[in-house]
């Protein structure tokens, strides 16, 4: 059958555009971000008798000025975990600072909710597949609520009108021509829901990520013809390497798809838990050939009738999809050659970062080796925890969680450098200035190369942000407050104010250079660290719909003007004390006691 159905492609006619030769690999990632380019498959035309035509169209049907971006729809297996907060943080970072730069920004998540795991939890729950899924998914969501993920649109694969459009994009590939029924035998990871290759597999058929031995299984399917997009894809990734990201992830998909396509199975007969086959209500369509739709289900408007083509038309193609280096093979494979057989335009990239590990191992739902988000979040709250694992990981490699390194880590930058400047500059200018500033920010820089430093490292914040390098943003914006406290320690303004005169004239004028260092680091670390940020901003006067309405262009020094008025100082960012110095500070509180009983006698 897979013989028959590569006719079509052997005859499919696909152009180019020259723009995108191989030079443009070298394109940065940023120009890519930014440019609205994407591959616009055209669904095929009766005159073309399934003739695939692929054009570079400037923007597919997306405006360029708007920026979708996607997680994975979680798996509603068990609750969400930080590996699935880590993922949400970094889009909702990117999505932050998208808005900066005045993109219209769409923002998807929400939850996979088919399949056989789905149904065997919630049984081994003692609940209804349907309960089990309302519950799991509002865990997703109240978390997302904690660590301020401010997403726009939250898919849960069992709405109808995700179904609907499920429905609707199947029937296109079945008239394509690109599926078949067939019987099918492998070995089975149920915790992958996918059929995997013998020599993928460890000891006793052991899935390698899931470390649980894979089942034989034998059923009568449905196959997407894969093979038949095997040279389509090769070609593709070749002409928009920016497809898929980090460099060292293309090669990877590049290597699996020259090491052969196989057709895949589309449905399961054994699962009802599941979205019917159209026109073969025995099988449900596989989660995966489901789930991804809702990247597309999801731009439906909520009054709208459920339509594959009105979702296509309401932001499709996304600009990013983040996802963990587990599901990219779905992504960079499965996804695409889907999207071709449909007629659709193709992601503009797709980004696999890395792991977060215990033990070496990837901590995952269905391993049990998961750090709880919910408690780190009560015991450090959100500004902390996002900021951690996006400073501290480097995006797109694996990283270790460590308690001691984090709390030194949010200790040291937040509460340190960034927390203690903005507490001590505030006290003098209560002290000095009553609070209130003596000259405009740019009048304050004048004369000092003090200005140029900010706006180099401000600049390199943005470079990063855009490059989704995201833990070298961090770094820039922290330099920024390295950069003031040094400007302030050399400056030493507390023992110009006690000189008097034109010292301390010059003093109120350096409060105001650290103050408006302040004000930008509120700006440039807000995709990261939205609550300190507004704190900060609160704290230097500004109201909390000033902040809302920042862009990116309140970046440029000079922002703070004479007689803005300041409030008064207050910690934005509590130290974390660990158990050690707390008890350190109990025997110390405990000793001055006893001091002071012994001097009251
Ligand atoms: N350890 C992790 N590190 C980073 N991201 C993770 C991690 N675990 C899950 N994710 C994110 O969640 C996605 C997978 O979602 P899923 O709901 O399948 O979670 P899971 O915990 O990996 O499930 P399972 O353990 O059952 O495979 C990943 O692609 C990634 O985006």
């Amino acid at each position: 059958m897979a013989a028959g159905m590569n006719c079509s492609f052997q005859n499919s006619l696909w152009l180019l555009n020259p723009r995108q030769g191989t030079n443009f690999r070298a394109a940065h990632l940023r120009t890519r971000l930014r440019l609205p380019q994407s591959l616009f498959f055209s669904a095929p035309s009766p005159a073309a008798d399934g003739a695939l035509y692929c054009t570079n169209s400037s923007n597919g049907s997306a405006a360029s000025d708007t920026f979708v971006l996607t997680t994975p729809l979680y798996y509603v297996n068990a609750p969400p975990h930080m590996g699935s907060a880590y993922t949400t943080i970094a889009a909702d970072a990117i999505a932050r600072f998208q808005r900066l730069l005045g993109k219209k920004v769409i923002f998807i998540t929400g939850t996979d909710e088919h399949g056989e795991k789905i149904a065997t939890a919630a049984s081994a729950q003692g609940s209804s597949p349907g309960e089990h899924c309302d519950v799991i998914s509002q865990a997703y969501k109240s978390l997302w609520k904690d660590l301020e993920i401010g997403y726009d649109k939250f898919i849960r694969t069992t709405d109808p009108t995700h179904e609907a459009i499920v429905k609707q994009f199947y029937s296109r590939v079945l008239a394509k021509g690109d599926i078949y029924k067939a019987d099918y035998e492998g070995l089975y990871c149920v915790n992958c829901e996918e059929y995997k290759d013998e020599k993928d597999l460890l000891e006793n058929s052991c899935c390698p990520m899931h470390l649980k031995p894979c089942v034989r299984r034998k059923e009568d399917n449905y196959f997407f013809a894969l093979s038949k997009y095997q040279k389509l894809l090769e070609e593709t990734l070749v002409q928009n390497p920016d497809l898929v990201q980090p460099s060292f992830r293309l090669n990877e998909v590049q290597s699996w798809i020259r090491s052969g396509l196989k057709d895949f199975s589309i449905s399961r007969a054994s699962v009802e838990w599941g979205i019917p086959v159209p026109g073969d209500e025995k099988q449900t369509i596989y989660v995966w050939f489901d789930a991804l739709l809702g990247y597309i289900s999801a731009l439906s408007e909520e009054k709208e009738r459920p339509d594959l083509e009105l979702a296509v038309s309401s932001g499709w193609p996304a600009s990013l999809h983040l996802i963990g280096k587990d599901i990219l093979r779905f992504h960079a494979v499965y996804w695409p050659a889907m999207l071709m057989s449909a007629g659709l335009s193709l992601p503009k990239m797709v980004f696999g970062h890395g792991f977060l590990t215990k033990d070496g191992m990837k901590m995952g739902k269905s391993l049990g080796n998961t750090l709880e988000p919910n408690d780190l979040v009560q015991r450090f709250g959100s500004d902390a925890v996002r900021y951690f694992f996006l400073r501290e990981v480097e995006f797109g490699s694996d990283g270790d969680y460590s308690e001691d390194r984090f709390i030194n880590i949010v200790n040291a930058h937040l509460a340190n450098t960034i927390g203690n400047l903005l507490n001590r500059t505030l006290g003098l200018l209560r002290k000095n200035c009553q609070s209130t500033l003596v000259v405009d920010s740019a009048v304050a820089a004048e004369g000092t190369s003090f200005r140029e430093t900010v706006e180099t490292l401000v600049e390199r914040a943005r470079v990063h942000y855009e490059n989704l390098s995201l833990s070298s943003a961090c770094e820039a914006v922290l330099e920024i407050g390295n950069a003031g406290n040094s400007y302030v320690d050399e400056r030493a303004p507390w023992s110009l104010f006690k000189q008097g005169g034109p010292a301390s004239e010059a003093a109120a004028k350096d409060l105001v250079v650290v103050l408006e260092v302040m004000r930008i680091i509120a700006v440039t670390l807000a995709p990261v660290a939205p609550s300190l940020c507004l704190r900060i901003y609160k704290q230097l006067g500004y109201s909390e719909d000033q902040f809302n309405a920042l862009t990116w262009v309140d970046t440029k020094w000079g922002g703070l003007k004479c007689g803005q008025v300041m409030a008064q100082p207050k910690p934005v960012f509590a130290r974390i004390e660990t158990q050690t110095e707390e008890e350190g500070k109990a025997a110390v509180g405990s000793r001055s006691g006893k001091k002071k009983l012994k001097e009251a006698a």
